[in-house]
């Protein structure tokens, strides 16, 4: 029986860096970032929908300005919360056909759904694992990572559930604080614990 894992955190706990380790154990990653992307690729719907939403400041060289939406929906719920109407949808057709591609092939899948709990997914998947750092640790990888503004990085941070409330609701917790080497080595046992062949 092929396992259907949903993996989530909050921004910048390390899913990307977790579901790369995970991927070097086989199993098959569906990224939901990455389909967001796909979902407003060039000459989409998506994204003649982002254009009716944001207008013409929304779009650059034909594609989506990532920078500019992403400075006025991490400020602004009303509008994430319209821009998530129109990208979600898509995207949860994306993921949905990759993952029955990867069960078709017997493949264990990562679901890597950065708002799984905010969008209460929990059904779509047999069980979840968060990936966890402490609010400190986040801001502090968050800033680094997108050299960002203390508040810049503090309002994508309140754009999502705090990972303490994620962390009461996830089934395991792949705690991520300390160095890679560490994660590299809690996620090797971490796996033969849950009976993965490793
Ligand atoms: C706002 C956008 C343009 C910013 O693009 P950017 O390249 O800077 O970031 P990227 O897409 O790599 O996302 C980085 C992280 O931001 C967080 N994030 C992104 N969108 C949202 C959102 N709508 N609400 C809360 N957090 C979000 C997630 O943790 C995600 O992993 C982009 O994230 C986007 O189109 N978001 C809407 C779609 C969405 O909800 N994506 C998240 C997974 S489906
Ligand atoms: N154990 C670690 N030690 C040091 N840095 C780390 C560790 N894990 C991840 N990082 C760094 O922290 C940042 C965030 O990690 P990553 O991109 O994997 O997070 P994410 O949860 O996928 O982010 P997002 O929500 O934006 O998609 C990256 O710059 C990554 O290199």
């Amino acid at each position: 029986m092929t396992k259907v894992i949903g993996l989530t955190g909050g921004i910048a706990t390390g899913k990307s860096t977790v579901s790369n380790i995970l991927k070097e154990y086989g199993f098959q990653v569906v990224d939901a970032d990455l389909a967001s992307r796909k979902a407003v690729e060039k000459n989409s719907k998506g994204l003649e929908q982002v254009r009716a939403l944001f207008g013409e400041d929304a779009i650059k060289d034909g594609e989506m300005d990532r920078k500019y939406v992403g400075s006025i929906i991490f400020n602004d719920e009303e509008m994430r919360k319209k821009l998530n109407q129109i990208i979600h949808p898509i995207v949860r057709d994306i993921m949905e056909d990759e993952k029955q591609q990867a069960i078709k092939q017997g493949r264990n899948v990562i679901m890597d759904i950065p708002l799984l709990f905010e969008n209460k997914l929990q059904d779509t998947v047999d069980e979840t694992w968060l990936v966890y750092t402490t609010a400190e640790t986040q801001v502090k990888r968050l800033k680094e990572r997108n050299q960002l503004s203390d508040e810049d990085a503090n309002a994508r941070i309140k754009s999502q559930m705090s990972i303490y409330d994620k962390k009461r609701l996830a089934d395991e917790i792949i705690d991520n604080n300390g160095s890679l080497d560490s994660l590299k080595l809690f996620i090797e046992n971490f796996l033969k614990e849950k009976g993965y062949h490793v």
